[in-house]
């Protein structure tokens, strides 16, 4: 009977807040094959949505797989959730309690939706009895729920992404990695992730890549901008806007508060 009222609880309401910032970095420095891609980054991030922007080859990527721990810095310092990724500890405990959905993410093809975010779940430890609730919740959020039987082969790109997306919050994360998750999502499918992405950040850290301005614009309420492997500025999206004038290239405001900052560079 008990079973029954016990609702899952978000990780971030249970674990002892013992760190200042989810993501805590000074002069980081990450290599990507032979070239240093991350080249002296110094970021704070607390809950919000984060909207990490910039050109192609900037060290976006590079930066969200040190965050998620698949790649170790080498110079500089870099604390996740409170844990140090620079030393030889092991990382199993972080890596719990953070969700990270590639740039490419693998899947087994023969596994359905459900099937596959069970099994991330499993591997992120999430308690046995809660499974089956956790992975019906996430699944429901990215709106999968009428296709969670359906295996992975038989969905479309942009669903597919959706899986992916469920499979990093299954968790609960109190540190979510995005890597370009609206890529390949339809326009409404991308304003039901937008409103996803509020929510997620009411008490959690997200972190967002994405070339699309007007995603950062409507869902971020911080913005990373990252250029030649640096963080060039962090700010408001309306902060950023305030970077661009008349003259600056761009659609709209953010647009050219971009390229005010980048210069040539974009
Ligand atoms: N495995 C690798 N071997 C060599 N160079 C790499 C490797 N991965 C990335 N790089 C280089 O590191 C730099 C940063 O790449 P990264 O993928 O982090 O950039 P990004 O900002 O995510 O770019 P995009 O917007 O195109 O996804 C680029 O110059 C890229 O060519």
């Amino acid at each position: 009977m008990e079973e029954d009222i016990v609702r899952a609880v978000p990780a971030a309401e249970v674990a002892p807040t013992k760190y200042a910032w989810q993501v805590r970095a000074e002069g980081l420095r990450v290599r990507a094959g032979r070239r240093v891609a991350v080249d002296g980054v110094d970021l704070r991030l607390g809950c919000g949505v984060h909207g990490l922007l910039g050109p192609n080859g900037a060290g976006k990527t590079t930066l969200i797989r040190c965050l998620a721990s698949v790649l170790r810095p080498v110079g500089g310092e870099v604390e996740v959730l409170g844990e140090p990724l620079t030393g030889r500890g092991d990382l199993r405990a972080v890596r719990r309690r953070l969700g990270y959905l590639p740039q490419d993410f693998g899947h087994y093809k023969r596994f359905t939706v459900r099937e596959f975010v069970e099994y991330m779940a499993w591997l992120k430890e999430v308690p046995g009895r809660e499974v089956a609730g956790a992975v019906q919740r996430a699944v429901e959020r990215v709106g999968l729920a009428d296709r969670a039987d359906d295996r992975l082969r038989s969905l479309s790109g942009g669903m597919v992404r959706r899986a992916g997306i469920a499979q990093a919050i299954v968790n609960d994360p109190e540190l979510l990695l995005l890597d370009e998750p609206t890529a390949g999502l339809d326009p409404g499918q991308r304003v039901r992730f937008r409103e996803l992405l509020h929510e997620l950040g009411t008490d959690t850290c997200v972190v967002v890549s994405t070339h699309l301005v007007e995603d950062v614009a409507a869902a971020c309420s911080d913005v990373v901008l990252v250029a030649a492997g640096r963080v060039v500025f962090q700010g408001t999206p309306a902060e950023l806007a305030a970077e661009g004038g008349p003259d600056d290239v761009g659609d709209s405001p953010i647009e050219r508060g971009y390229s005010a900052l980048l210069g040539g560079a974009w």
